[in-house]
C-alpha cells in the first residue's frame, strides 16, 4: 500500500460521519422535488460545477421530472488545501446563456466565493435568471456576502472540513457515501 492510500484509509477511520447515506439520499430527493416544482416550466440550462458537483448532479438529474439540458464548467479555489484561495477557471461554459434560466449545481456552499463568481459570470453572459443548488451549506459567519444562501439547499452542516458525496480531502474520498468531517479539522 502506498503512503497516500494508507493515510487516506486512516483519515476515513478517524473521521466523524455527520450525515449518513440514507440521510443524504433523502436530502437529494427533497432537492429534486423543490427544483422540479420551481423550474419544470422554465427550460433551465443546468451547469454542474466540476469536480465537486459531479455526484450531486448525477444523482439529482435522474430525479428531475422535466426535460433538462445539462452542461458542466470547472472553477476551483481549494486545490489540495483546506482553505480557499483565488478562484481559477479551468473550463468556462461555452453554451449560449442568453435569456436562459441557469441552475448551478455544486456540492458545497462554504464561503460562497465560487458560486457568486459563477453566477456573476452567467449574468454577464446574458442569463435571465441564475439559481443555485448545493448539497451542503456549511454553517459559519465567513460567507462572501452576509446571509448568503443557495436557492436550493440539501443539508446544513457544521463548520468542519468535510468530505464525501463529491467533496474531497486532498483530492481523495469524493466517493465516500455520506458526509464526513476530518478529525481535528
Ligand atoms: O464556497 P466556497 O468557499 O467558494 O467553496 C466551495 C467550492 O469549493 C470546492 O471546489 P474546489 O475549489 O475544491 O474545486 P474542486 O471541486 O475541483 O476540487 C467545492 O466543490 C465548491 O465548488
Ligand atoms: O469542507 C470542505 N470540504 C471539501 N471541499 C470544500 N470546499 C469548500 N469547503 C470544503
Amino acid at each position: 500500500m502506498t503512503d497516500t492510500v494508507a493515510e487516506m484509509n486512516q483519515v476515513m477511520e478517524e473521521a466523524d460521519c455527520l450525515v449518513n447515506e440514507q440521510q443524504v439520499q433523502a436530502a437529494i430527493r427533497n432537492l429534486a422535488d423543490d427544483i422540479t416544482d420551481r423550474l419544470r416550466d422554465s427550460n433551465p440550462l443546468l451547469f454542474c460545477v466540476m469536480n465537486g458537483g459531479l455526484i450531486l448532479t448525477g444523482q439529482l438529474l435522474t430525479q428531475l421530472k422535466f426535460p433538462v439540458q445539462a452542461e458542466y464548467l470547472h472553477a476551483t479555489r481549494y486545490r489540495q488545501e483546506t482553505t480557499g484561495g483565488i478562484l481559477e477557471w479551468k473550463l468556462r461554459p461555452d453554451a449560449d446563456m442568453n435569456g436562459r434560466t441557469i441552475l448551478i449545481v455544486d456540492d458545497i456552499l462554504d464561503e460562497g466565493t465560487t458560486l457568486c463568481a459563477i453566477a456573476d459570470y452567467c449574468r454577464a453572459h446574458g442569463a435571465k435568471e441564475v439559481l443555485t443548488a448545493v448539497l451542503v451549506d456549511k454553517q459559519h459567519d465567513r460567507k462572501a456576502q452576509p446571509g448568503l444562501k443557495a436557492d436550493f439547499t440539501g443539508l446544513e452542516v457544521e463548520d468542519r472540513f468535510l468530505f464525501g458525496f463529491g467533496m474531497d480531502y486532498k483530492g481523495y474520498w469524493r466517493n465516500a457515501p455520506g458526509i464526513y468531517a476530518v478529525k481535528g479539522l
